[in-house]
C-alpha cells in the first residue's frame, strides 16, 4: 500500500493523532507526504516517509504527478477548510488527479478512519 498524507497547517496536529492510532498499518505501508507534513510525521512517530517539497512550493503536484502514473494508492488530505491557501490550484488539481484516476482521497479524520479501517483489517 502507497499511501500519500497532507495536512495543512491548522490540521497537522490532527494528522498527527490520526497516525497514531493507526501506526502498525502505516509501518506496513510506503509513506509519501508534502515536505512539513512528511517532517512532522517523522519526528513524532519514527515514520520512514518520502517528503516532498512544501505545499505551497509544488509538494502537491508531485504527489498528483505520482499518482497519475500508478504510484500511489490512496490519498489522505487534511485540507483546512477555514483558511485560504496560496496554492489552492495545486490543491484542487491533486484532488482531480485523485478523482481523475479513481484514487481513494479521504479529506477529513472521518473519512481518512473509514479507510484506515479498511486498510488495517485488509
Ligand atoms: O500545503 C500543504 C498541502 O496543500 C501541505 O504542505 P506541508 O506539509 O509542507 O505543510
Amino acid at each position: 500500500m502507497r499511501l500519500a498524507l497532507i495536512a495543512h497547517d491548522g490540521k497537522k496536529d490532527a494528522m498527527i493523532a490520526l497516525a497514531g492510532d493507526y501506526l502498525p498499518l502505516l509501518r506496513r505501508c510506503t509513506l509519501l507526504a508534502t515536505g512539513t507534513t512528511g517532517a512532522r510525521l517523522a519526528e513524532a512517530h519514527g515514520l520512514t516517509v518520502e517528503r516532498m517539497l512544501s505545499g505551497p512550493w509544488g509538494g502537491d503536484l508531485q504527489i498528483g504527478a505520482r499518482l497519475a502514473v500508478g504510484e500511489v494508492d490512496g490519498v489522505i488530505f487534511l485540507r483546512d477548510p477555514m483558511t485560504p491557501q496560496p496554492h489552492e490550484p495545486d490543491i484542487n488539481a491533486l484532488v482531480r488527479a485523485c478523482d481523475v484516476h479513481d484514487v481513494p482521497c479521504a479529506t477529513n479524520v472521518a473519512t481518512a478512519r473509514l479507510m484506515l479501517n479498511l486498510w488495517s483489517a485488509a
